[in-house]
């Protein structure tokens, strides 16, 4: 069983799709620590959840959940076109209030401003939830995925709609640490530490980076929601940790910030970024082993 963020009808569930063999269920939940709190218990063997959009950023949800509680890593990731379609009951009722995630409702602020000046908006839980609502006379329209009409029998007032073209989300499959997925050469691993309070601590993690060539793709901070100033650092770069100089690089990560956090080496769904050869660093490895063996100089 797969868990996912729902319910039915939203992006997230259609990234789950994309991940889930044909034989798996999948098995929607209200929010995103819901879906992967059924994957710790062992519920559901792994679970689907959106981690970032290319207009509104993270999903802070999902960066909380991921380092609150048992571990978990992502195994795989997937990028999604995000447009939108707006939803209402069949009718042609006027539109007084207008319901979507925080997330959408971002996306979408020019189109409301424009098309919807005088509706009221409302945050929902997510997309496929204010469909829900709408179907339910709790709001009049949704902001929610195309496939959202699939699932409650709604009306489309508009489709496409989006204050950016080609905007995108990334989503996430996460389960509980196990077999890591094989290195593709096209790989993405992802950590979260808590960096030490004084000067340069942020500088010293991202420098152990850049001296072994590593391309950071995100870094994301957080508070710890402990003392006020105190933050946790979500870092993605290029690489594999099954790669030596990605694996020198994590060892030292947890040697700075020994609460480091190892969220998944995985596939990236989109090539591109900056590839740095791997092959310098295995050869001067080599090199080095042969001066230990006294072969070489
Ligand atoms: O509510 C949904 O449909 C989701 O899958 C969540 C989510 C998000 O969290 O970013 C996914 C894609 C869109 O950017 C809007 C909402």
């Amino acid at each position: 069983m797969l868990a996912y963020f729902g319910p039915q009808g939203t992006f997230t569930e259609q990234a789950a799709r994309g991940f889930a063999s044909p034989q798996q269920e999948l098995v929607p939940f209200d929010t995103v620590p819901a879906a992967l709190a059924a994957t710790r218990r062992g519920e559901t063997q792994a679970a689907c959840v959106p981690v970032e959009n290319s207009v509104e950023g993270a999903v802070p949800a999902t960066m909380d959940a991921l380092t609150e509680g048992e571990p978990l890593v992502a195994v795989a990731e997937a990028v999604l076109p995000v447009r939108f379609s707006v939803l209402v009951r069949p009718g042609g009722a006027p539109v007084r209030t207008v319901a979507s995630h925080p997330h959408a409702l971002a996306q979408v602020r020019h189109w409301l401003a424009e098309h919807l000046p005088a509706a009221d908006v409302v945050a929902t839980t997510s997309t496929a939830a204010a469909a829900r609502a709408v179907l339910n006379g709790e709001f009049d329209a949704a902001v929610s995925a195309p496939v959202a009409v699939r699932h409650y029998p709604l009306e489309v007032l508009a489709t496409d709609v989006a204050d950016v073209r080609d905007a995108k989300t990334r989503f996430l499959l996460v389960r509980p640490p196990g077999e890591l997925p094989e290195p593709t050469g096209h790989d993405r691993t992802s950590v979260v530490c808590t960096a030490a309070d004084r000067i340069g601590a942020l500088s010293e993690l991202l420098t152990e980076l850049a001296l072994r060539g590593i391309n950071l793709t995100r870094i994301e901070s957080r508070p710890t929601k402990g003392r006020l100033g105190e933050y946790r650092f979500y870092i993605d770069f290029d690489g594999h940790v099954t790669e030596p100089r990605v694996g020198d690089a994590l060892a030292a990560l947890h040697r700075h910030c020994p609460q480091t956090r190892f969220l998944g080496s995985y596939p990236k769904a989109e090539p591109g970024g900056a590839v740095a050869g791997n092959e310098q660093f295995v050869a001067a490895a080599e090199w080095v082993e042969t001066v230990r063996r006294g072969h070489g100089a």
